[in-house]
């Protein structure tokens, strides 16, 4: 038992650095942390209710961790094949247009929950 907490604390640990790699690396990372950080304490501003909480939270964790997957697509790209292929480009756009999509989500749920509320 003792053992299975010490692994489950070391693979936090593992995903905490992973976090931290992705900010340090990725510009664009930094620019959604700020925007995730304002619009939270935007939230509190305006007391979302707790249903507008749960889709702002999932918004934010789906973007930020599309984002880190994205990151890791990319390096995993780069290490198994640094050269130009057609094949690695198509990979490396599929997953940046899977940030796109969340991206474009994440300003659809902004949009519903804030316009009625500053127009
Ligand atoms: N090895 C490669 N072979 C073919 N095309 C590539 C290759 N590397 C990158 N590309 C093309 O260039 C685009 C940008 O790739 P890059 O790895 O520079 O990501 P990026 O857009 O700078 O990512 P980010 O800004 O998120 O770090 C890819 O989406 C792909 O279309």
């Amino acid at each position: 038992m003792l053992n299975f907490l010490k692994n489950r604390i070391k693979s936090f640990g593992f995903a905490f650095k992973g976090i931290l790699h992705l900010l340090s690396s990725e510009p664009n990372s930094k620019v959604h942390l700020v925007a995730a950080i304002t619009i939270t304490v935007v939230g509190f501003m305006v007391k979302l209710s707790a249903t507008e909480w749960i889709l702002q939270t999932l918004a934010i964790a789906l973007v930020i961790s599309m984002e880190a997957i994205n990151t890791a697509v990319e390096k995993l790209c780069d290490f198994v094949h640094p050269e130009q292929h057609k094949k690695i480009g198509i990979i490396k756009d599929l997953a940046a247009g899977a940030v796109l999509v969340t991206a474009i989500a994440a300003i659809i749920i902004g949009a519903i929950i804030y316009l009625p509320k500053f127009l």
